[in-house]
């Protein structure tokens, strides 16, 4: 069978094979196939056992074996999606599939496009991708960086894809290690401060699934707001603070305990171990 190379199809005609098929690869797939991006036939995925692949087979209505190299070759446009130290044995095992055409999307975190390009052994075209687990709901944000073989027609291919599980924003290579740490890495910390105010909410007397709505409805609109209004976030916190309300009196507790401080700290330790995880 031919198939069309990366650089000349649009998303109707691609062929995607995603790799390693795991939490962030499984989000990934079914959300191509909810939002209608791709149809079944158009997606074949890969696992480590084969008992999970007919599992997930049967689940998600598309192909899914343990075969790498059967599965790259008949795509066009493949995802690698295992875990960062395993990438460089993966492509090892796909490159007799590879012959240049092939758009490589990897949403591995911390490997670079350069490493990919180095284990094909060849001149292809390579886009690094870090979306987030909200992806699921099509309420994801993915950063997308291409390496040098990349064309527009390429990035255009992979941004539609990325498009239809949330946003998507192009970065510099240099930042993807800092958008791991933020957005990638992000929802984790964010379900921990929603626990945190449940937890507070139930402390003050509220029923635990009342204090979870409100903290999670609370997290949706202020992020709403900020993301539709486009006001810094400090002036829309000012419209909340009254002056001797109740508001300032919780603002001085997060102060006083160093929530900026420690959000800030997050950040950079995470984009730190993002920096180290490909050498596993
Ligand atoms: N979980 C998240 O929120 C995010 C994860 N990522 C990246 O996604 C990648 C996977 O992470 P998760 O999905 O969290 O881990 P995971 O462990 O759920 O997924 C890895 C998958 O790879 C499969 N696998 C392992 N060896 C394989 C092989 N040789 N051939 C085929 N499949 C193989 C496993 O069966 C598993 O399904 C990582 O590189 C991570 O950096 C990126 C953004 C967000
Ligand atoms: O924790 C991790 O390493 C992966 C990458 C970003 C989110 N999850």
């Amino acid at each position: 069978m031919t198939i069309p190379t990366s650089s000349s199809i649009s998303v109707a005609q691609a062929r995607v094979a995603v790799l390693g098929a795991g939490k962030m690869g499984g989000i990934l797939l079914q959300a191509f196939l909810k939002q209608n991006i791709l149809r079944p036939d158009q997606i074949v995925a890969t696992v480590a056992h084969e008992d999970r692949a007919l599992a997930l087979s049967a689940q998600w209505g598309v192909e899914v074996t343990t075969d790498n190299l059967a599965a790259a070759k008949q795509a066009n446009v493949i995802l690698l999606g295992v875990k960062p130290f395993q990438i460089a044995g993966l492509m090892e095992e796909i490159r007799p599939a590879l012959d240049g055409t092939k758009l490589l999307v990897s949403f591995a975190a911390s490997v670079k496009t350069a490493a990919i390009e180095e284990a094909a052994g060849m001149a292809l075209p390579v886009i690094r991708t870090m979306p987030n687990t909200p992806s699921m709901l099509g309420a994801g944000i993915s950063a997308l960086c291409s390496g040098k073989n990349v064309l527009p027609e390429h990035l255009q291919l992979a941004s539609a894809l990325f498009e239809a599980v949330g946003r998507t924003v192009v970065v510099d290579e240099k930042h993807m290690d800092a958008v791991t740490g933020l957005s990638a890495s992000g929802p984790a910390y964010i379900y921990i401060i929603l626990e945190a105010l449940a937890e507070a909410g139930v402390k003050v007397g509220l029923p635990r699934d009342i204090a979870t709505l409100l903290a999670a409805q609370t997290t949706l609109g202020a992020a709403k707001m900020v993301l539709d209004t486009g006001y810094h976030p400090a002036l829309l916190k000012d419209a909340v603070t009254t002056p001797a309300g109740c508001t300032i009196d919780g603002i001085l507790e997060l102060e006083e305990g160093g929530l900026r401080v420690t959000l800030i700290k997050a950040v950079m330790r995470a984009t730190q171990r993002a920096r180290e995880l490909a050498a596993g």
